[in-house]
């Protein structure tokens, strides 16, 4: 069994981080706030205590702040190659499906799922493959700046708690949800709880574990999952429903990603109008719901998702990859639904949500061949929707996202490589030996040449970076991941 008796925990060094600092305004999804000689204290809650901007020298700061005399200090290159920049936050993401992040040959949604995911996700009633596929999913998504991840877990209870255990352990902002599956007719035998009352059970005993490990929910917290309405029963769907309304509990599922899996719904639910109908008639379209995928939705089940408030996860890799579709990001934005970024992995092949930030921009200019150039989004907008929109989505907004006093330090050191000049005193044979033969270094894949401006910068870092880019990581202002 997957147990633990550690409670979270941590006390951290004070710190103060000086250098730039790169976030989205809390409210204004088309521009970067850029301060380059900034300071950010860090108390030992990992709660920002200050922030200061036009900060000429380290000590009067120090004088400014007694309280952080001993402070740790930690400073970007003065050389303008590297910045903090808020955490990345994936909405949604299934843990075990790991392994198989890559391999999907041209299966769309219905078949991709029962040819390779509900075989591989029913290999974690072991617990051993449950410990190796969780420990190194955690280390990976912290590896690509993943502060905050929404997890879909399996229907195995000892296998969730120990995904939460892991989260927790490695310092990992969570939410972990049992999947729920109790529809006979469409889940496999072998992968299908037995009952709609061991849905609930079993959610139950994940809600328990978690409560013991982290009480107050400060980094892990138990998130309700029916896994889509096809692959639950109505009274699955209800009692998880009434779950939800009791424990207050976040939740969350899939919704239209797929025309065949659309179709599906009206079949088993032909009482209800729509989709989006169908959770809400059970209770499920709450301020508390995140909805992934969200591409075929009609005008009024948009409006309903509004009205009730309920959040979109926005999965543009798997979108692509399973061709299920693009989504409408800018007409939800514009309707006022929130949405934050997911990378579904497996259906997304990449663990990255700065992956899933590309993905965002180059698929709304897909969308925008049909729809109009004003569904382009832009840079800017696409790594709100990964920090702040991901923050609104997990009901976080007053505490992650952004670099403002009272929220907590989760944050990425991002590095560029700073392309060294040749200067004018070589020969010429000399010049080309150099490049050729010295070839880039190591500091990742952006090249900078010194004459950018940040937000080209921070636009080659969208387009061309990857975890190397990532040179640290910092939840609730502990270290959780280090490029060395
Ligand atoms: O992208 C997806 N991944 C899944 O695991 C899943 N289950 C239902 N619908 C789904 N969509």
């Amino acid at each position: 069994m997957a147990t633990s008796s550690r409670k979270y925990k941590v006390v951290n060094t004070p710190t103060i981080y000086f250098g730039t600092f790169i976030h989205s305004p809390r409210d204004e999804a088309s521009k970067l706030d850029v301060c380059e000689e900034g300071a950010i204290g860090v108390n030992s809650d990992g709660v920002i205590d200050f922030v200061e901007r036009d900060v000429k020298d380290i000590d009067s700061i120090v004088d400014k702040y007694p309280s952080f005399k001993n402070a740790e200090i930690v400073q970007t290159r003065p050389e303008g190659t590297q910045f903090f920049f808020p955490g990345f936050i994936d909405t949604h993401i299934h843990a075990p499906q790991y392994p198989n992040a890559g391999v999907f040959g041209s299966s769309t949604l219905l078949d991709w799922l029962n040819k390779y995911t509900f075989p591989r996700e029913a290999s974690l009633s072991s617990l051993s493959v449950a410990r190796t596929i969780y420990s190194r999913c955690v280390a990976r998504t912290l590896s690509h700046g993943t502060t905050t991840a929404a997890y879909y877990a399996t229907i195995h209870v000892p296998a969730t708690n120990l995904l939460a255990d892991i989260c927790s352990a490695a310092g990992q902002r969570a939410f972990v949800g049992r999947v729920c599956m109790d529809h006979k007719d469409i889940n496999p035998d072998f992968y299908c709880d037995e009952s709609a009352d061991e849905s609930i059970a079993n959610t139950c005993l994940c809600i328990d574990h978690i409560k013991k490990i982290d009480p107050n929910y400060e980094l892990v917290s138990p998130i309700i999952t029916p896994r889509f309405a096809p692959s639950c029963t109505a009274e699955a769907l209800e009692k998880l429903g009434k779950l939800a309304k009791e424990t207050g509990l976040p939740c969350q599922t899939h919704i239209s990603e797929n025309r065949n899996e659309v179709q599906l719904v009206k079949q088993l639910f032909p009482e209800h109008d729509s989709y989006a109908e169908v959770y809400d008639a059970f209770g499920l379209l709450t301020p508390k719901m995140i909805l992934g995928h969200a591409i075929y939705l009609s005008k009024k089940e948009m409006e309903l998702i509004k009205s009730r408030d309920a959040k979109i996860s926005h999965c543009p890799v798997s979108n692509s990859a399973l061709t299920s579709g693009g989504a409408k990001v800018r007409w939800l934005m514009n309707g006022g639904v929130t949405v934050g970024l997911g990378t579904d992995v497996s259906g997304g092949y990449s663990p990255s949500i700065l992956e899933a930030v590309r993905a965002t921009t180059l698929v709304s200019r897909h969308v925008a061949l049909s729809d109009g150039d004003e569904c382009k989004l832009s840079v800017e907008e696409s790594l709100y929707l990964a920090t702040r929109g991901g923050a609104k989505v997990v009901g976080l907004e007053n505490k992650i996202g952004g670099f403002e006093v009272g929220m907590e330090w989760d944050a990425q050191l991002i590095g560029l490589e700073l392309v060294e000049t040749t200067g004018d005193d070589f020969a010429e044979e000399e010049v080309v030996d150099k490049v050729v033969f010295e070839g880039p270094k190591s500091a990742g894949p952006v090249d900078v040449f010194g004459w950018e401006t940040w937000d080209d910068k921070v636009a080659k870092w969208v387009y061309n970076g990857d975890d190397r880019n990532t040179l640290g990581v910092w939840v609730k202002g502990r270290k959780v991941w280090s490029r060395t």
